[in-house]
């Protein structure tokens, strides 16, 4: 990145005059597949307003691990489920731009929605509902924690598998012809689900591939278990044949949600190497979202550190593990002797990620309660800063990649306690 602080990306908002969103995509490297800018989700809730995503700003490489890590309730999974458009009432994305490189697509939609393309990107936020639904599957897919999120318990696992091969063809099969392929898998899709939930319509080549797909995931005996449900198979065994499922499309991204929290430590690590494998070998790029930092440093080449709902620094994983600008990403690794261990975890620091309501956020550093070198310059908006200009991406934001710690500045230790009290909290 060429230009001084604050990061260029935020330079073509500021271009517009008062536009509020960019005029195209985002600038970035030459790999990018997925540029995202501005994302914010909220909630609206009964307690109030949560900004679960505070203005994300992060892109995806082709053939790349992109880590996202936080503390529980940063706003990890949203952001995944922002990227995807599956965002659930009484949250919504309030504002942002998820461009997706995908030259056919772009050329579809060039004259009709010249405001969602630019160049061979599209702006997914800005294409039609069915048209990003199809996208699901063949451009983006996802593994989850929970294996039975995306299986279907009554129907086999081989059929599922299947089904996902077939969508993938059919998609390949007509690449021009976007629409006619998302009519076919709008509505007609959700018919033919609902009307043969257990009749098997996909192809047998089609379930050839899916049992080809089990055993290149490790599952014992393909053929055979390709034919049981979900219940049948063990923990392990399912967040394979999720990532079976997952790859079966040949996604440009797959997203993984903490996909292997749920399961045993040398369980665990088989998984990740096979993720690992299996990414390597279709170039797919990967969203790693873990709170685990010992996922992060094993698989990713980039990755970005979220709190209360922002990305506070972002670089590779030599920026942010070796040269952290961000006290709170210190703080993270900061008990962290060494990466190479099998299991580092993420350091308690003191105090809670903050709440997210809205009128309690307002606009400062969110860390800036917590953070052992808050001055007064933190009580304003943090915009990103550009770390290291002239160099690959290392962006943060946090005043001290502008500037020294001045123990004249500090904020009084008591600061936000008092305004607590104020509020009456405990
Ligand atoms: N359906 C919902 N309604 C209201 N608030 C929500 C909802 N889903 C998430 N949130 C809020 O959004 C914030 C971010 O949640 P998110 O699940 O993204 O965190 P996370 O980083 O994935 O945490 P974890 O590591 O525990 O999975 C949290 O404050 C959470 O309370
Ligand atoms: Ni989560």
């Amino acid at each position: 990145m060429s230009e001084p602080a604050p990061a260029a990306e935020h330079a073509g908002a500021s271009e517009g005059h008062g536009a509020p969103e960019g005029h195209g995509a985002p600038e970035g490297h030459s790999d990018d597949v997925l540029r995202v800018r501005n994302l914010s989700t909220r909630f609206f809730t009964e307690e109030g307003q949560i900004n679960a995503v505070e203005s994300v700003d992060f892109a995806v490489r082709d053939g790349e691990v992109f880590g996202i890590v936080g503390e529980s309730g940063s706003g990890k999974s949203v952001t995944a489920l922002s990227l995807i458009d599956l965002v659930d009432s009484p949250g919504r994305i309030t504002s942002g731009e998820v461009w997706y490189r995908d030259a056919d697509l772009a050329e579809e939609f060039r004259d009709d929605l010249p405001e969602a393309v630019d160049g061979d990107f599209v702006d997914t936020r800005r294409l039609p509902e069915d048209v990003r639904r199809a996208l699901r599957g063949p451009a983006f897919s996802t593994v989850f924690q929970d294996p039975m999120s995306s299986l279907n318990p009554s129907i086999t696992v081989g059929e599922q598998i299947a089904e996902a091969v077939e969508v993938q063809r059919r998609a390949r099969s007509n690449p021009r012809s976007t629409r006619s392929r998302t009519q076919g898998y709008g509505m007609g899709k959700l018919i033919t689900d609902a009307l043969l939930p257990n009749k098997g319509y996909t192809s047998e080549s089609s379930m050839n591939r899916a049992i080809e797909l089990l055993e290149q995931v490790g599952i014992p005996d393909p053929a055979q278990r390709a034919h049981e449900y979900p219940h049948q198979f063990s923990g392990g065994m399912l967040q394979r044949a999720m990532i079976a499922q997952a790859l079966a499309g040949e996604p440009d991204v797959l997203i993984a949600d903490e996909p292997t929290t749920a399961l045993d430590v040398t369980i665990q690590a088989q998984i990740l190497n096979l993720l690992r494998d299996l990414q390597e070998e279709q170039d797919t790029s990967v969203v790693m979202i873990t709170h685990d930092l010992g996922v992060i440093a094993r698989m990713c080449n980039r990755v970005g550190v979220m709190y209360a709902g922002q990305i506070v620094e972002r670089g590779t994983l030599a920026d942010v593990f070796e040269s952290p600008v961000h006290p709170y990403t210190e703080g993270l690794i900061g008990s962290i002797p060494d990466l190479d261990d099998p299991a580092p975890r993420l350091q308690p620091i003191e105090g809670n990620v903050p709440s997210l309501v809205d009128e309690e956020m307002g606009g400062r550093c969110f860390f800036a309660d917590r953070c052992p070198k808050a001055m007064t310059d933190c009580l304003q908006e943090i915009p990103e800063y550009d770390a290291e200009p002239g160099t690959d991406e290392h962006a943060v934001r946090c005043v001290l990649a502008e500037r020294e710690y001045s123990e004249a500045d500090a904020l009084p230790p008591d600061h936000f306690d008092r305004n607590e009290e104020v509020r009456g909290d405990e």
